[in-house]
């Protein structure tokens, strides 16, 4: 478990953490969410004792990262892939990191059989593709098996599979019960890998909630409705105080939406009421996209020249994708 209470950095004038306090909790993935320039690296760093807060404090487990005994037995974190020596194996290297912190020899080969760099663990880590890398660096956040793990943008630059199998691998540690926080702009992919949510702007913290109920609360819910008796059904609707439009919808004709917080259990039961018939009920929700770009609005850092690229980086699930959750792929 991470708590961050008061969590403050200044850096000059600049404000980079405000006032931030959250927890991250064991035995889930929770996906840590801003804009360019939020705060994510500098908390990051802050929770890894990098950094040091202007006030308040972060613990893991009750203590802080300097506190720590063995800290690598605790904490692990993936922040920059490429770190490693060029001219250094992967075995090498994390060798080299588990003498140093004086940890077992053997947990070496686990982590190596973990992340499946067995056999090409004994080359130069200069010629690993980004994937291996990132792989070669989550090894070296699990090397002393720790309960808690931090990553900063994993997925940056990776292949669909690489992504995947980051995905995955977060959910099979979240699932072993380890407390994981990794920090990404791929909403998308926030979207099939977290369970729980931290977004914050400026800062400062947005909001801190399960992955579904934010973008419940930011984007709303809508029903949707196939019905033969659509005047009828939106005549009903309407008398109830609710909110209906009408659109013509491709392959599927004349289709009735219903605005607002509702269940389908209400448009269902009017419609049984009048003895109306139904094709199709769905409750359809908005994405994390669109909750997030509502949510982060004005505490946004890049300018309208940055927007195209900042709006394509965080590209937007479907919403049957949101609605199906983070996706178990293993
Ligand atoms: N060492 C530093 N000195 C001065 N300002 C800094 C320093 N590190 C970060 N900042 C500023 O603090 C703010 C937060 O930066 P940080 O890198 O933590 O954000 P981020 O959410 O990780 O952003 P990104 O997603 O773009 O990496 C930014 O305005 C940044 O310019």
């Amino acid at each position: 478990m991470i708590e961050a209470k008061g969590l403050t950095k200044r850096y000059g004038a600049t404000v980079a953490v405000d006032n931030l306090s959250f927890e991250v909790k064991p035995g889930k993935v929770t996906g840590f969410l801003g804009p360019n320039g939020a705060g994510k690296s500098t908390t990051m760093r802050m929770i890894l004792g990098l950094d040091t807060p202007t006030s308040g404090d972060v613990r893991i487990d009750g203590q802080r990262y300097r506190d720590l005994h063995q800290p690598l037995t605790k904490v692990g974190a993936l922040l920059d892939a490429k770190w490693v020596h060029p001219n250094r194996s992967a075995r090498s290297h994390l060798a080299w990191m588990a003498a140093s912190n004086k940890l077992p020899k053997d947990s070496v080969d686990k982590v190596l059989e973990m992340v499946g760099l067995t056999t090409v663990a004994n080359k130069r880590a200069g010629a690993y593709s980004l994937g291996m890398s990132q792989r070669l660096g989550i090894a070296g956040a699990l090397l002393g098996d720790p309960e808690v793990l931090l990553f900063d943008e994993p997925v940056n630059g990776l292949d669909p599979e690489g992504i995947v199998w980051i995905r995955t691998f977060m959910h099979r540690l979240a699932d072993e019960g380890r407390t994981v926080l990794v920090s990404s702009h791929l909403l998308s992919e926030m979207a099939l890998t977290a369970e729980e949510l931290i977004v914050i702007g400026r800062g400062r913290l947005i909001a801190q909630s399960t992955t579904q109920e934010f973008v419940d609360r930011a984007s709303g819910t809508t029903v949707k409705v196939r019905t033969p008796q659509l005047d009828q059904l939106a005549g009903v609707l309407q008398q109830q105080q609710l909110v209906t439009r009408i659109e013509d919808v491709e392959d599927q004709g004349k289709v009735l939406f219903v605005e607002g917080d509702l269940s389908t259990d209400q448009v269902g039961e009017a419609a049984a009421a009048h003895g109306i018939v139904l094709h199709e009920l769905t409750l359809q929700r908005g994405s994390l996209e669109q909750a997030f770009m509502q949510m982060t609005g004005d505490s946004v850092e890049y300018h309208a020249h940055d927007e195209v690229a900042a709006v394509t980086q965080l590209e937007a699930p479907t919403a049957a994708e949101v609605a199906a959750g983070p996706k178990e792929d293993n």
